[in-house]
């Protein structure tokens, strides 16, 4: 898995071939120690370059392994050999060094990098932290400050970056191979020990303390509960502080503790379930290997509401042309400024030129005629939807595709009103629209895989994990999101406060609790979807008592909330007060404590004592249950597609991999017997009887994540 050349009479080439990466399998370890063995006793070798086979250096360890007992040479010693040996060592690095990868390009003397190539150590991505040295050779190399940032938060680095920090020597817009035999020709014979990185002293600013004490307390607020950013800044502390060898005993140690920990686990399950979801099938055969993306060249945004601001800003951002489609001048006028004003901030951050040039603005839809993909984001409302459909379906060419970001409404109705619905599919942004990594893209019954193909592409051409989901009320995210919310407004009428469930859900690792999400996403959304469905306003049976709808216990909190005229963080007061309107810091609110007070008196309803545990439990594991129940329904395709919708959609916890692969972790029949026990509690409530699918797994032994497909309702999803 490494092969051996020598090349130019006295360099010895040693390249790791292992596709795609050139992952540090057993066998790529294996061939590189031998190699590297080889290299150095053959007297005729004065130099070696070690290379990547397809374009890519090194992909880092292969994560596959680690599930695996370890077998094969280590890593530690083998990039210590390197280091140590007499004979320069020159990585040439071309598409990728991350993870081990880096680190062993790290234990080379000299680094060649091409200029499109990008470097990192995103360890502590998969719940890890750079245990082949590269907590220690790393700020040795690059300074304390700069190798923590790159450690704690895993993030990749451009060749560019990477030269300035020091990391690689030169860069290059040609070979990065050539260069690097080159240059390894022209290093022998030159003093080697000012290049073996654990022979240095780590530059550090003047107070170390500060800094690792500042960098800390930023970890772990941005931590969330993970433990790896925090064994990263103890390993990275210990560069700084003791030598060389110790440093690699305490990096050890803190790797042992992470290694088998449930946190790597979850973390390295979602690096697969990520590339998993974007292989997609559907019942009729179709699948992502045989149905190919049509290309999409010219895009339209209709509506350029919140969504449609960041839609279109996504788009432009991915070097797409998009024209964006307002219904009058006056709001077309205030999107144009709002847009631009956004890719303006954007390119400032990141020291490059807004591409306003593919930015084109109309009122006349006619103007649509040539578009090849048409994204319609107005009003949620299907009357609305409707009527822009059936225009756009007479507008629009004969094979443009026509997209809805509706969060919920029923694609197969809007397909309906036009002359082609097999080239309507839902594509389901979520606010901000060019911030947040996910796309749910729905497929309709009647939506061709080309269809879908081409959404799924499009997504994946603007940087988001695209998730084929199928077709019901609030698709995946939203339809597991409605039990969850209904149980933090059940516990608030129970005697919670808002504080209390959101302080529970923000320990387990949600970045904001329910209702601070509430107050930011604006509470009078969910109160006109309630108004429209028949919860609450005018259309309400009157036959209805206040606590129960459509025969079910219903809570009208947040609609009485709306009725004061508490919208949110928009006009500063909502289910928290806010120091201004659109002001973000909230604070616990006397007067809704007083009004939940009130309202349990009016209804009859003694307080208790409500703890986080039950918090967790009566919010998730309804939340998890209609997991299972869309599993069942063939609504999502596989438990990984839930799991990657609320990771990169809903703020779920990558560190805890996802509410399906939690409730693995929690064990299926704990999951079980809890909601058994909160649904005698309440049987008013039907989303905490447990899901026949949940009890079927929990009946057949708790087979693991990956074996759950066997025992849906449906051999194949309704996708
Ligand atoms: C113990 C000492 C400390 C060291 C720790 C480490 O190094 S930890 C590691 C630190 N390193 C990292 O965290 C880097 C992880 N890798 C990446 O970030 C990206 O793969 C990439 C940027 C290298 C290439 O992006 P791209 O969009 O071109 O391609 P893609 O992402 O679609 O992957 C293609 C296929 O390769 C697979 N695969 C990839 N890497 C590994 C691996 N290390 N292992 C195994 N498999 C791996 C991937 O699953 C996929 O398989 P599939 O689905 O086809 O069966």
């Amino acid at each position: 898995m490494a092969r051996y050349e020598q090349v130019q009479g006295t360099v010895a080439l040693i390249t790791l071939t292992n596709p795609p990466v050139n992952a540090l399998s057993a066998a790529v370890r294996l061939g590189i120690t031998e190699t590297v063995t080889r290299a150095l006793r053959d007297p005729e070798v004065k130099s070696m370059v070690i290379c990547g086979e397809n374009g890519v250096f090194c992909g880092g360890a292969d994560i596959r392994e680690f599930a695996k007992p370890m077998s094969g040479p280590p890593l530690v010693p083998m990039i210590a050999a390197i280091e140590e040996g007499e004979k320069p060592v020159v990585a040439a690095i071309e598409g990728a060094a991350f993870g081990g990868g880096l680190e062993l390009a790290l234990g080379c003397h000299y680094r060649i990098a091409h200029s499109k190539a990008r470097v990192g150590l995103p360890e502590v991505t998969l719940g890890l932290l750079p245990a082949a040295g590269g907590t220690q050779r790393l700020p040795r190399l690059i300074g304390l400050a700069p190798a923590l940032d790159l450690i704690t938060t895993g993030r990749h680095v451009t060749a560019q970056e990477a030269l300035k920090l020091g990391i690689v020597d030169q860069v290059t817009d040609q070979s990065a191979l050539d260069l690097a035999i080159q240059f390894a020709q022209q290093v022998v014979g030159q003093p080697l020990l000012p290049r073996k990185l654990s022979t240095r002293q780590t530059p550090c600013p003047p107070d170390v303390d500060g800094l690792l004490e500042e960098t800390m307390a930023q970890v772990k607020q941005r931590a969330r509960g993970a433990m790896a950013p925090i064994a990263c800044v103890q390993a990275v502390r210990a560069a700084a502080t003791l030598p060389y060898q110790a440093g690699m005993q305490k990096e050890q140690e803190l790797m042992a503790t992470l290694f088998h920990s449930s946190q790597a686990r979850a973390m390295q399950y979602c690096f697969f379930a990520q590339r998993a979801v974007g292989r997609w099938s559907l019942s009729s055969g179709a699948h992502s290997g045989n149905s190919k993306p049509r290309p999409v060249s010219k895009v339209a945004v209709i509506g350029l509401g919140t969504m449609g601001r960041g839609i279109t800003v996504a788009l432009v951002k991915a070097g797409m042309s998009v024209l964006a489609v307002e219904t009058n001048k006056k709001q077309l006028e205030i999107g144009k400024q709002m847009v631009s004003a956004m890719l303006k901030h954007d390119a400032q951050k990141r020291n490059a030129t807004p591409r306003l040039d593919l930015l084109h603005f109309t009122i006349d839809l006619l103007e649509l005629k040539n578009t090849d993909l048409i994204i319609e984001a107005v009003f949620e409302d299907m009357a609305l939807k409707k009527q822009v459909f059936k225009e756009l379906s007479s507008v629009c060419k004969a094979d443009a595709f026509l997209c809805t970001n509706t969060s919920g409404l029923d694609v197969d109705e809007l397909a309906a009103v036009t002359k082609r619905p097999e080239l309507v599919v839902g594509m389901h942004f979520f606010a901000p629209a060019h911030v947040m990594k996910l796309l749910e893209v729905v497929h309709g019954s009647r939506s061709s895989p080309e269809a879908v193909a081409t959404a799924m592409h499009l997504g994946k051409r603007l940087g988001k994990v695209s998730v084929l989901v199928g077709n019901c009320a609030g698709f995946v995210g939203n339809r597991m999101l409605k039990p969850y919310l209904e149980q933090a407004n059940f516990l608030l009428e129970e005697g919670a406060t808002p504080e209390l469930v959101d302080g529970a859900l923000e320990e387990f690792g949600f970045p904001m609790g329910v209702f601070k999400m509430s107050d930011l996403s604006g509470l009078d959304v969910g109160w006109r979807i309630r108004k429209e469905a028949g919860l609450t306003g005018p259309n309400v049976d009157p036959r209805d008592p206040p606590r129960r709808r459509q025969g079910r216990r219903y809570s009208p909190l947040p609609d009485l909330v709306c009725e004061q005229g508490r919208l949110g963080q928009k006009n500063g007061r909502g289910w928290y007060l806010y120091d201004k309107p659109g002001g973000r810091v909230a604070t616990p609110d006397p007067s809704i404590h007083k009004f939940l007070e009130e309202y349990r008196i009016k209804h009859g309803i003694s307080p208790r004592q409500i703890d986080r545990q039950e918090v967790v439990e009566r919010c998730l594991f309804a939340l998890i249950n209609e997991g299972f129940r869309s599993l069942d329904d063939g609504i999502a395709a596989g438990p990984e597609d839930i799991d990657m919708i609320y990771v990169f959609g809903y703020g779920w916890p990558r560190h805890r991999g996802g509410p399906m692969f939690y409730a693995g972790m929690v064990g299926l029949p704990r999951v079980l017997t809890r909601l058994e026990h909160y649904r005698q509690a309440h049987p008013e409530v039907p989303h905490l009887e447990p899901s026949p699918l949940l009890r079927r797994l929990v009946a057949s032994g708790s087979p693991p994540i990956n074996k759950w497909r066997d025992f849906l309702q449906r051999p194949h999803s309704q996708l």
